[in-house]
């Protein structure tokens, strides 16, 4: 039987990079994910592991994020073909460089605090017995938010297996799932109570100098309780969405803390509730 070689490309796919542009102390960011698929002279590489002609798609994933420190990322279409030219351009084996670049928006909650667009879910959990008792839980998924500086994590238990730096400015990134008890089931506007405590919640989360994300969350509970007497109780899950400075130190580079790797598992996940003193029982609330 003869077989031969057929269509092949390949390269690092979805390097998730988040640039921070410092302009004083208002941010500007940029959150993409890039994925390269590279092809070209590629025989000897599938026949006989002959690796002189390939470019290791690690070297692509820092490519990635040394044009962002270099060049920035500016419009996505301008990044793609930056990184495509370049891999074209510098490599003779290879010739062709396909360059995917999908940019999720950030609206401004301060000046360098951000909600990302659209992709929240309002969600409520109602119970009501037989013997007329009633609660009302409602809540939102998946409100994302990120402050780019204004965050510290220093202080903690080090141990024989601790390896984190503590560190004085960090990106601070979660989303946030929020659940609050209704006091009583008499809410005249469902609502009105939503607007209040997400306002409450992204206030709290952007004006908050965090020390960590345990302390965020206590403030954004306690906001939501400020600002809406209607409720007595707020839930709230948070995972630790870790941004990662790239060392950009092998490529001649610096990073002032602008040119970030967005890991996506594992994370850490912070949860809590904080209630009124008075707040009444919750009974199956919470079930
Ligand atoms: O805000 C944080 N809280 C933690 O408990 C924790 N643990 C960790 O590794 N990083 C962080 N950050």
């Amino acid at each position: 039987m003869t077989v031969k070689l057929g269509a092949n490309r390949y390269g690092k796919a979805e390097t998730r990079l988040v640039h921070v542009v410092r302009d004083g102390p208002t941010h500007h960011v940029k959150d993409v994910s890039v994925s390269i698929a590279l092809s070209g002279d590629m025989e000897a590489v599938h026949l006989t592991g002959d690796n002189a002609t390939v470019l290791p798609t690690d070297t692509q994933k820092n490519t990635v994020y040394a044009f962002a420190r270099r060049h920035g990322v500016g419009q996505i279409e301008e990044f793609a073909l930056l990184l495509a030219r370049h891999f074209v351009g510098s490599q003779r084996p290879i010739h062709h460089a396909r360059v995917e670049v999908e940019e999720y928006g950030w609206n401004r909650t301060g000046a360098h605090s951000f909600v990302r667009d659209g992709g929240e879910v309002r969600t409520c959990v109602v119970h009501h017995d037989i013997d007329g008792r009633t609660t009302v839980v409602s809540g939102l998924k998946d409100l994302v938010v990120l402050n780019s500086t204004g965050s510290e994590f220093h202080g903690y238990i080090v141990d024989e297996y601790t390896t984190l730096e503590p560190t004085t400015d960090r990106i601070l990134a979660t989303a946030v799932a929020a659940q609050w008890r209704h006091r009583a089931d008499d809410t005249a506007s469902y609502v009105k109570v939503y607007e209040e405590v997400r306002g409450a919640l992204l206030d709290a989360f952007a004006g908050t100098h965090s020390l960590s994300l345990q302390q965020t969350l206590y403030a954004m509970g306690e906001r939501a309780l400020t600002a809406c007497p209607e409720i007595c109780e707020v839930r709230l899950a948070m995972p630790n969405k870790h941004h990662f400075p790239v060392d950009l130190s092998p490529f001649g580079l610096d990073n002032n803390n602008e040119v970030f790797f967005a890991a996506d598992r594992p994370y850490g996940l912070i949860e809590g509730g904080v209630l009124r003193e008075d707040a009444p029982a919750a009974g199956f609330a919470w079930e």
